[in-house]
């Protein structure tokens, strides 16, 4: 369902994405695991047409999202770090705003919407503005807008920043379970080790630009022979994945992240 290979993304002199290669296979979910600047938005961004890889390939569904865009956005939905919702709006409306935006026909916008809702937990509130709903609630609703259109693939970077345990826990039972049931493939960053290791059926760990490995998180247990994602990550890497959120300024970059998050 996504093939990437040899992709690669410089800024100027400083490589951002070195030489990746992956697959994912249809209906698969796939966790691309990393300290914050290793690589991971840069990524999702050029898979989304958003960013223009400076070399190397990439396949949508078959689709190369740089010749055929508006057929390659047709197939995944997106959900980024930064929110998108009107918080103005209620949730339904914010629901329809969307399916009219990727011309999703109006009988099967609003039946979509109710199923979605219902499945995201948020029918009840489906007539309150945005504004008032708490972190996990917006994040709830821009995936579930996310599903609207009924894509083949969701893309969705860092998805989890922000949220407390308990509404971490609910948006991926809930993501599992549209995983299984619409049988689509799912392609997440995330630098929490746990969740990767609980949600992804494969991963790919990327640090510095470069994918250091991938496979099931039982292989990479195996390969680098330790009992968790952390200590592969380690092993593989020589650091922690919490180095990083120790250095000031990416501590800083994170909390501006976050705070931009909670505004809406
Ligand atoms: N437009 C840009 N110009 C220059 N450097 C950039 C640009 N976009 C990203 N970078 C750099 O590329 C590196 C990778 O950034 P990227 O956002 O992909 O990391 P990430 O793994 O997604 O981390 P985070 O979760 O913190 O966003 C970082 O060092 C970042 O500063």
């Amino acid at each position: 369902m996504i093939r990437v290979q040899n992709l690669k993304k410089t800024f100027g002199s400083f490589t951002a994405v070195d030489d990746v290669s992956f697959d994912v296979a249809a209906g698969e979910i796939f966790a691309f695991l990393g300290p914050n600047g290793a690589g991971k938005t840069t990524t999702i961004k050029m898979l989304t047409t958003l960013l223009k890889p400076t070399s190397g390939s990439i396949q949508l569904d078959g689709l190369d999202p740089q010749t055929h865009q508006n057929q390659a956005r047709q197939r995944f939905g997106i959900v980024f770090q930064d929110p998108s919702l009107d918080g103005d709006l209620t949730a339904y409306e914010n629901m329809q705003i969307h399916a009219v935006l990727y011309h999703v026909p109006h009988k099967i916008g609003k039946q979509r919407t109710e199923e979605l809702l219902k499945l995201f937990e948020l029918w009840d509130r489906r007539n309150d503005q945005v504004k008032k709903f708490s972190g996990g609630m917006k994040r709830r609703l821009e995936i579930a807008r996310g599903f609207l259109h009924t894509p083949r693939i969701l893309f969705l970077d860092e998805p989890t920043l922000g949220l407390d345990p308990q509404s971490r826990n609910q948006l991926w039972t809930i993501v599992k379970k549209v995983n299984e049931t619409e049988r689509v493939t799912v392609f997440l960053t995330t630098h929490y080790m746990d969740e990767a290791d609980r949600v992804a059926h494969r991963i790919g760990i990327i640090d510095h630009g470069k994918l250091v490995t991938q496979g099931t998180p039982a292989e990479i247990k195996q390969q680098t022979d330790t009992q968790t994602l952390e200590d592969a990550f380690l092993k593989l890497t020589g650091n922690t994945i919490r180095d990083e959120s120790a250095d000031p300024a990416a501590a800083m970059r994170q909390f501006a992240k976050m705070w931009q998050q909670n505004r809406r």
